[in-house]
């Protein structure tokens, strides 16, 4: 059951509460990251084998599995299923390789010339959460855009299934990206591994992937410890709808249980304005649940989730914005009025008849997205997130006459009197 509140009565502590999620009051996740992370630097692959011991409940010898494995376990899947994959790693591949432009270089005045070439991030790490539910497409969407990137080295981690191994889907997305290693570590333990580098796996330059709380607080903290970074926080599923009248109830409950099933951490928030939808909405939810293989952990988000009543959608909007969704859903039939007012969402689903699910899989959209409100100022994943883009530039004498006084005054004035000759011994 949803909590109902009516927008216009929302005080600014009411804000504050319904805006946030996940947020460690008592600071015990940080504290066991904290603890795992220095565990990992400190004894390398020893402490891997124990975390996994401890969290995945499997003792492991060979912390990777070799090619050979790999293939067999490709190889053991259902041909529908492998088709099913292909054609996802088709439709991302189609949508992520047009992010590849180059850019034109600027003369900015005559004979200065400027210019942005990319360079592909040489070591990636690829998390792929494998906690409550395994998931293969997680490995599409960050190896495809690191493969169009040009990527060197990738490096892919995923906790172990109960059997010491991955599951088949997982190989085959593995077969389809060229990679044949794959460590089977998961959560924090996994991310210090990659940032710190231990005998079995090797250290990265930049993390990349989503996952639950533990992953997300390892990421953020390595990426302040140590020499790594990485793509962004994207911690557990979220998604809001707005709706008004014209919208599909059952379609609504569909969407907020898609986000509901990955964690009882997961948020699902409804932003209507039609009461009845909202009415119909609690219904149907009560009677598409009771279906669900995993209606426990779903109703746990829910019970955490709630809807609110605007009046208007331009107020469904601003509540919106000052969410920022990772998935932001807009069940209306004119929805293409809503489009520019949106500035704070991870990725966007529009009309009936766009469920978020879509994106998760196969549209070509990326699903490693922002959330807990950094899609105000974060980018899900892309071909960018795999590059750097370094700049050049070339002053030719013409150049150098045309901004050499320009820079020498701009020294002078902060002080800098080597900047300044450097422009003037070849000015002589
Ligand atoms: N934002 C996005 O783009 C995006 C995309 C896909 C999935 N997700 C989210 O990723 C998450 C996946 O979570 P998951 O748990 O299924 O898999 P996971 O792989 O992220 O985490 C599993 C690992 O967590 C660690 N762990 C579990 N309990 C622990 C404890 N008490 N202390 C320390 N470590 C512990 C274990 O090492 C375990 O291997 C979900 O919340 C899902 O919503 C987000
Ligand atoms: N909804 C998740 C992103 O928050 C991605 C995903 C993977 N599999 C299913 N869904
Ligand atoms: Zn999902």
């Amino acid at each position: 059951m949803l909590t109902t509140y009516p927008y216009q009565a929302l005080t600014a502590s009411d804000f504050e509460r319904l805006l946030a999620r996940n947020t460690d009051p008592s600071n015990a996740i940080q504290q066991s990251v904290i603890a795992i992370i220095d565990e990992v630097k400190a004894n390398g692959d020893t402490a891997l084998r124990d975390y996994t011991e401890k969290f995945d409940g499997v003792r492991l010898e060979n912390l990777t599995l070799t090619a050979d494995e790999i293939g067999a376990l490709a190889s053991s899947i259902g041909r529908d299923q492998q088709r099913a994959l292909e054609i996802a790693f088709a439709n991302i591949h189609r949508f992520h390789e047009t992010q590849l432009r180059k850019e034109r270089s600027v003369e900015t005045m005559p004979g200065v010339k400027c210019w942005r070439e990319p360079r592909p991030i040489e070591k990636v790490g690829l998390y792929i959460p494998g906690g409550s539910a395994v998931l293969p497409s997680t490995l599409l969407m960050l190896g495809v855009p690191a493969r169009i990137a040009g990527c060197k080295e990738i490096v892919v981690c995923s906790p172990p299934q109960a059997n010491g191994s991955i599951n088949g889907y997982v190989a085959y997305c593995l077969h389809l990206l060229r990679i044949n290693t794959v460590y089977l570590v998961g959560g924090a333990q996994a991310v210090a591994a990659m940032a710190y580098g231990t005998a079995s796996v090797p250290r990265v330059d930049k993390i990349f992937g989503p996952g639950n709380q533990y992953v997300t607080k390892a990421k953020s903290l390595v990426q302040s410890l140590s020499h790594v970074s990485i793509d962004m926080p994207a911690g557990p599923s979220e998604v809001l709808i707005i709706a008004d009248g014209t919208a599909n109830p059952q379609y609504i409950a569909a969407d907020l249980l898609a986000q509901a099933e990955h964690g009882a951490d997961s948020q699902a928030v409804l932003v209507c304005t039609d009461q009845r939808i909202i009415d119909e909405v609690q219904l149907a939810l009560d009677t598409q649940i009771t279906a669900l293989p995993r209606k426990d952990v779903a109703a746990k988000a829910i019970a955490k989730s709630y809807a609110i009543q605007c009046n208007t959608l331009d107020e469904a909007i601003a509540f919106s914005n000052r969410y920022a969704p990772e998935h932001l859903i807009i069940q209306t039939d004119d929805w293409e009025p809503l489009l520019r007012k949106i500035s704070n969402a991870g990725s966007v689903f529009v009309g009936h008849l766009t469920p978020e699910s879509v994106g998760d899989y196969a549209s070509g959209t990326n699903h490693t997205l922002p959330t807990s409100g950094f899609a105000r100022s974060y980018s899900g994943v892309s071909v960018d997130s795999f590059l750097k883009k370094i700049t050049f530039q070339h002053i030719t004498p013409e150049g150098l006459r045309n901004i050499g006084p320009t820079v020498e005054i701009l020294a002078e004035l902060e002080g800098l009197q080597a900047h300044k000759n450097a422009v003037s011994v070849r000015l002589r």
